[in-house]
């Protein structure tokens, strides 16, 4: 009786833990089928920073089925083009368009932690490309040791907000002239954490590797929003998501004990998305007619959703943005 009692509890813990974390990451992403038909993005161009891999790669793998041309700006060419060649399989397997020559893959080399890559990159797109009609600006990095870009800036803030200023700003041009066309900014619910201390930019003085993360995160939600504003009347639509707890690489940097490890990838295994569920949101506001006209908002499952004021504080978001112009050199 008693073995049967703590059974019992055991398997109401156990759900109520179940349930508890599935709504903290949101429902499974399976159900809300962002991807429509394919052929959906019969024509378009798109651009996904940091295809290679987890979300990016995803995202990459359902607009190619929908018939975009995918370019995949990647740091690493090498890891880039394995990627490009197993998603090119996949959708062979498939029966997708590739083997009819709809989708098109294009990997480019982009470092966003090198303002010459992405200055080099974005000379490279003008040149070869016609249009652009959808920005995905994906790649991050996460909680990493203090480390410098390049140019000398935290590599979070460097790679996750001002790689990605410079390169949508370089890239405006092609895309008002592809208009109607989206920018999408991959952002976290983390931002929640973060603060824009712009005595300390940074991070000299001091560095915490999750708050310059939540930093980073929170400035791509103020960069939306700010770019909305400019972009008003022009037919280029930004908005920016959280794609929910999702099991990637994104924890790369992040040591954890080998004891512990088995039970991490249980959980990661039982209550984090997949990749693909994970990039139903980015999918969504790249291809959805749902979206046409929609600017500035913030997303999660494919619903808008709300903003802490931090984040909407649009003085806040002019300041960034043009303290972030003077670090990139904008007009150089
Ligand atoms: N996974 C989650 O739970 C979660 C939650 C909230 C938000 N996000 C956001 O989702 C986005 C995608 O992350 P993910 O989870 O898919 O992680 P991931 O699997 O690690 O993918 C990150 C991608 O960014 C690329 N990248 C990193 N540094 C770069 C640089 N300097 N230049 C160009 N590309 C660079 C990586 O390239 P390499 O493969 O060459 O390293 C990789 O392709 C990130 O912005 C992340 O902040 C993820």
């Amino acid at each position: 009786m008693a073995v049967a009692t703590v059974a019992a509890l055991l398997a109401a813990l156990g759900g109520a833990l179940w349930l508890a974390a599935r709504r903290f990451v949101g429902p499974s992403a399976q159900r809300l089928q962002a991807g429509g038909d394919s052929g959906l993005m019969h024509g378009k161009t798109v651009l996904i920073t940091g295809a290679n891999s987890g979300l990016g790669r995803a995202t990459a793998a359902e607009l190619l089925r929908l018939g975009a041309r995918v370019i995949m700006g990647c740091r690493d060419r090498a890891r880039a083009e394995e990627a490009a060649g197993q998603l090119r399989r996949e959708l062979r397997q498939a029966g997708g368009p590739d083997a009819g020559g709809a989708g098109e893959l294009v990997v480019k080399e982009l470092d966003l932690a090198s303002l010459r890559s992405v200055r080099a990159f974005c000379q490279e797109m003008l040149q070869e490309e016609p249009r652009l009609d959808v920005l995905i600006n994906n790649a991050g990095i996460f909680q990493c040791p203090y480390m410098k870009t390049e140019d000398g800036f935290e590599m979070q803030f460097g790679v996750n907000h001002l790689g990605h200023f410079l390169l949508t700003n370089l890239l405006l041009g092609l895309l008002k002239s592809s208009a109607p066309s989206r920018i999408v900014v991959v952002s976290s619910k983390l931002y929640k954490y973060g603060d824009i201390n712009f005595e300390d930019l940074n991070s000299e003085q001091s560095y915490n590797k999750s708050f310059c993360y939540s930093r980073s995160k929170l400035a791509n939600i103020l960069f939306t929003r700010e770019l909305a504003r400019r972009l008003e009347g022009t037919n280029v639509t930004v908005n920016v998501l959280h794609p929910g707890v999702v099991r990637t690489n994104l924890g790369r940097h992040i040591h954890i004990p080998l004891l512990v490890k088995p039970l991490f990838n249980l959980v990661s295994w039982a209550f984090f998305k997949t990749p693909a569920e994970g990039a139903q949101t980015s999918i969504y506001l790249a291809s959805s007619p749902e979206v046409e006209g929609v600017s500035g908002k913030y997303f999660g499952n494919c619903k808008e959703e709300e903003l802490l004021p931090k984040a909407m504080d649009e003085s806040l978001a002019r300041k960034l943005w043009d303290i972030s112009e003077v670090m990139v050199g904008i007009l150089k």
